[in-house]
């Protein structure tokens, strides 16, 4: 695995993170904007940041392009120069990161650059006959929504995301959610999450205020 040639973003800022995975067409975009809006986390869709990146005429715009209309993952070290730059620009400190990290790769350098721990991942959980059905619905005008590149994402999946979601369940980080039903039911359940895990912050912080 190769080394990131780049600097360290979170020196002198705590950030919180939340990584959203889920197949292709599963609605981690539909469900992100949503939790974005509620909880004022800034959404990073790191498939939209490498479109963006083809369509700015970088270097690497016919990499990464090639890359995608083959289904594959592109290099950590590309990937979070524009995650870094994103978050830089963003001015927040908590963030959504939609679609990363979709390997191994992706995760170790992620963890080992940043040192940031996500708070928790979610992970939306649809069968492959719906996602393909959202995906070939989608029109957004998207080469890799075509049913060759589909079944190429659908294998890059299992064979190397399901992998780092069973890593974060180990950690006991993960919250699976049921990503078949309509998008507002999804959500129902996504708030459940958030307002548990704020739910814990508030504690913490009644604590810290009952032994001052
Ligand atoms: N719960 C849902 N029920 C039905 N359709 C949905 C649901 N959630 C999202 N969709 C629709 O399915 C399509 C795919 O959703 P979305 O783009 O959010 O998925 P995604 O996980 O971000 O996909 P990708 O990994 O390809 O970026 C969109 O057209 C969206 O409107
Ligand atoms: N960490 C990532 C995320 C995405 N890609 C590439 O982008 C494609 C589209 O991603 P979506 O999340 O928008 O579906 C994906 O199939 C990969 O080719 C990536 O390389 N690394
Ligand atoms: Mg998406």
């Amino acid at each position: 695995m190769s080394e990131v040639a780049v600097e360290r973003l979170s020196n002198d800022k705590a950030f919180k993170v939340i990584f959203v995975l889920g197949g292709p067409g599963s609605g981690k975009g539909t469900q992100c904007a949503k939790i974005a809006k509620h909880y004022g986390f800034t959404h990073l869709s790191v498939g939209d940041l490498l479109r963006a990146e083809i369509n700015s005429g970088s270097n690497n715009g016919t990499m990464i392009e090639s890359m995608i209309n083959e289904g594959k993952i592109v290099p950590s070290e590309v990937t979070i120069k524009l995650l870094q730059r994103a978050m830089r620009e963003s001015g927040n400190d908590k963030f959504l990161i939609d679609g990363f990290p979709r390997n191994e790769e992706n995760r170790a350098s992620f963890e080992n650059l940043e040192k940031i721990e996500p708070e928790f991942v979610l992970f939306f959980d649809c069968p492959e006959e719906e996602m393909e059905r959202r995906i070939l619905n989608r029109n957004q005008g998207r080469d890799d929504d075509n049913m060759e590149t589909i079944r190429k994402r659908f294998k890059v999946f299992i064979e190397s995301t399901l992998p780092v979601i069973e890593f974060y369940n180990l950690k006991g980080k993960l919250y699976k959610i049921d990503a078949c039903k309509p998008a507002d039911e999804v959500f129902e359940d996504v708030k459940a999450i958030f307002s548990r895990f704020r739910a814990k912050n508030i504690t913490l912080l009644q604590f810290s205020l009952s032994i001052i």
